[in-house]
């Protein structure tokens, strides 16, 4: 299949403060075949994009998805309260078709916000698998490991299951990582098995660090340590590609021990706002060269699983949290939702830049709207005046998922028949 997106603002990401020009793309199957100004091909589909701008779609970094059945559903606890009485006890009443469900709503929130790819922790990973396979979406997947109960060592055949079933799955789409937890879930001994696994098998780490004060008194009490000491101490970065989510609560020792590290931080900040747990250092963090991408972290919390929301969180928080509206510029919050989510989660050889020969992960936003003119800075408009609603067009691997803002590989009456359903029984029993 060849696509030609013709007369189009071109964002590529590909550099640091490239200036978006006015071109065409060429795709050809599962990858972009040129970039440039008046390209003449033959294509299956061409796409006017006159008054549009390109960009690599968007890359989630952490979330939960099937927790958008849990939407709404308890606002306004603090995180170990939220997690402990509402969002555990509803998670042991799903089944793996809900799962299934709950994954699905995410993935088309997401096609319709302009994510094309996302790192997801949770449980019955085939079931988001499958999800995966027929939305059309890029994926990271992890078996979250928890390891307070007395089965964490089924849970450790279950993720090497998800990792042999399905790594490269779904037309390569597909990739995995291992997820203990947290340190407040992870003890040391299992901890260092599934770093140690890790290793031996060359799959990244997707873990929470650092998301609350309350964290960082846990493991002082337990260990004397901060929970990114404790990391180190357990040799989670001699090797390994880490993704760690939050990185909230770090102290100047605690950043300059992730200096150089392989992976980074996804910062989500509209779930660390909306649960009260803090703002994450992250322009010392970036201040290092650690690679810090943006993610949404589960609906449950963040509300929306829209990474423009985040993009401009992300920027705000840092500008507030300095007095310094020069913190996060527009280009660096766009960089930390494409390319830089990207290295995190491992598939920056593939996607997150517009570039020849990289794998067609590409969004077009509709620009005739009257909170994206005028047209002074494209970047700007796309940082802080967009948000999903924008996005009129979603491809991923050269397949278009969504085309004039209708999703094509999702039936959405069957699917919010599905979820106004399971999410009553999930949440209220009935
Ligand atoms: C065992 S699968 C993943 C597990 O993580 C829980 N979770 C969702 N959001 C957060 C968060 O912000 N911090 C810590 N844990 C979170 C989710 O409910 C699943 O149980
Ligand atoms: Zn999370």
């Amino acid at each position: 299949m060849k696509i030609l997106i013709k007369n189009v603002w071109i964002l590529t990401m590909k550099e640091q403060d490239q200036i978006p020009f006015v071109g065409d793309i060429l795709i050809d199957g599962d990858q972009i075949k040129e970039i440039a100004e008046g390209i003449i091909s033959p294509a299956d589909e061409i796409i006017e994009g006159k008054g549009m701008a390109a960009m690599p779609g968007l890359i989630n970094a952490h979330q939960h998805t099937p927790m958008s059945l849990l939407r709404g559903f308890s606002d306004d606890l603090k995180l170990m309260n939220w997690l402990e009485t509402k969002m555990l006890p509803a998670e042991e009443r799903m089944t793996p078709e809900d799962i299934y469900w709950g994954a699905k709503l995410s993935m088309a929130e997401m096609i319709r916000s302009g994510t094309t790819a996302f790192a997801d922790m949770y449980i019955h990973m085939n079931e988001i698998a499958n999800a995966v396979q027929e939305t059309g979406l890029r994926a990271s997947l992890t078996r979250g490991l928890v390891f307070m109960e007395a089965d964490g060592g089924r849970r450790i055949s279950e993720a090497l299951d998800l990792i042999d079933r399905w790594s490269g799955g779904a037309e390569s789409r597909i990739t995995t990582m291992l997820g203990p937890h947290s340190p407040y879930l992870c003890p040391p001994e299992p901890l260092r098995e599934v770093i140690e696994l890790a290793e031996k098998r060359a799959i990244s780490v997707h873990m929470h660090l650092a998301e609350t004060v309350e964290e960082v008194v846990q493991i002082r009490n337990n260990y004397n340590m901060t929970p990114t000491e404790y990391l180190v101490h357990n040799g989670m970065f001699e090797r390994n590609h880490v993704l760690l989510a939050h990185a909230v609560h770090l102290n100047r020792r605690d950043v300059m021990l992730l200096q150089g590290m392989r992976g980074g931080v996804s910062h989500n900040p509209v779930s660390n706002l909306k649960l009260g747990c803090g703002i994450a250092p992250v322009t010392e963090m970036l201040e290092l060269g650690i690679t810090v991408g943006l993610g949404t972290d589960g609906a449950g919390s963040a509300a929306t699983v829209d990474m423009y929301e985040e993009i401009k969180a992300a920027a705000w928080l840092q500008k507030v949290d300095y007095g310094d509206p020069a913190r996060l510029p527009a280009h660096q919050a766009l960089r930390m939702a494409t390319v830089e989510s990207a290295k995190l989660l491992n598939i920056s050889h593939e996607t997150g830049t517009l570039e020849v020969g990289k794998k067609a992960d590409v969004i077009l936003i509709d620009l005739n709207k009257p909170h994206l003119q005028p047209i002074h800075n494209l970047i700007s408009l796309l940082a802080f005046s967009a948000n999903g609603g924008d996005v009129d067009t979603t491809i991923v691997n050269g397949k278009i998922l969504m085309r004039n803002r209708q999703l094509l590989t999702i039936d959405e009456e069957e699917l919010f028949r599905e979820v106004t359903e399971r999410s009553k029984r999930i949440v209220h029993g009935i």
